[in-house]
């Protein structure tokens, strides 16, 4: 399912976060976006799972407008893992991934054998299956993150917008994490990432947002480029082809480097 971006902005109270974005997103893709803080990543992502509404501007999935779409469509189509988890009463981890699975189902309709699968086959892509009968609360942030990731799967939408999934993993599961995400067949993944490498590694093509705007967009090697670093970001940074990857890889230099 490809995502278009059309002409969107978005303000917050006075403040326009987002000035004119357009994105088109292919079916199947890993895009990344990347960004400094306060760039308009998760603004972006929630105008995208239509938890903000934008000023103008429109979004598409595969050709059909979201405004247009009732809210059990729309989940259907898109599953969003946010930074913040919207947990606040004391659910078990297989009840917190059973609700990935209420788009799908009747109302007061009860759990069936295939969503008991899925929400197995979920738990276990993030290695969470241990802990079902546990309390969400009690996890760890990287656990409560892949247990998000978990339920996000479950809702089996061929559209999943990341939050900076990585945050909060130890470097065993974010590389997990992503090699997962890059796995999922005719899925598209919109994924905020701070880690500029393993954007470089994971994503087909990356989109850098600067002050609300689209700053630059392609390939992570047409992206990743000493400039940009330099103007977006405000690093020094030696870039090369990595010898085993064949990806780009970044080193950043802290200025006690550069002028000692
Ligand atoms: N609820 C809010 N009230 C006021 N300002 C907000 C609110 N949410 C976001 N903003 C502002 O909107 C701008 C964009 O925020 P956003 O969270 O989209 O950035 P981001 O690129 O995701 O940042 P980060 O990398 O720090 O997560 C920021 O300047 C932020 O302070």
């Amino acid at each position: 399912m490809d995502v278009s971006i059309k002409d969107i902005s978005a303000s917050i109270g006075k403040r326009k976060v987002l000035k004119e974005v357009n994105l088109n997103i292919h079916s199947g893709e890993v895009a990344g976006i990347i960004g400094p803080n306060g760039s308009g990543k998760s603004t972006l992502l929630k105008n995208m799972s239509r938890v903000i509404r934008p000023d103008a501007g429109v979004i598409t999935l595969s050709g059909e407008y979201i405004d247009k779409m009732s809210s059990r469509k729309l989940s259907q189509h898109l599953a969003i893992v946010s930074q913040e988890s919207p947990v606040t009463f004391d659910f078990t981890v297989r009840e917190i991934v059973l609700m990935g699975r209420s788009p799908h189902k009747g109302f007061l309709k009860a759990d069936t054998k295939h969503d008991e699968d899925i929400i197995d086959l979920a738990l276990e892509k993030v290695g969470m299956q241990e802990f079902k009968q546990r309390s969400f609360s009690s996890l760890s942030g990287g656990e409560k993150q892949r247990v998000m990731i978990a339920r996000a799967l479950a809702q089996e939408a061929k559209v999943l917008l990341l939050d900076e999934p990585t945050n909060h993993l130890d470097v065993h599961h974010q590389i997990q994490i992503m090699d997962l995400v890059q796995k999922l067949k005719n899925i598209t993944v919109i994924a905020a990432l701070h880690d500029l490498n393993l954007a470089a590694y994971y994503c087909d093509r990356i989109f850098v947002m600067h002050q609300g705007e689209i700053a630059a967009y392609g390939s992570p090697e047409e992206v990743l480029t000493k400039q940009l670093l330099k103007e977006i970001f405000r690093v020094n940074a030696d870039i090369n082809i990595h010898p085993l990857t064949k990806k780009t890889h970044i080193t950043f230099l802290s200025e006690s480097l550069l002028y000692d």
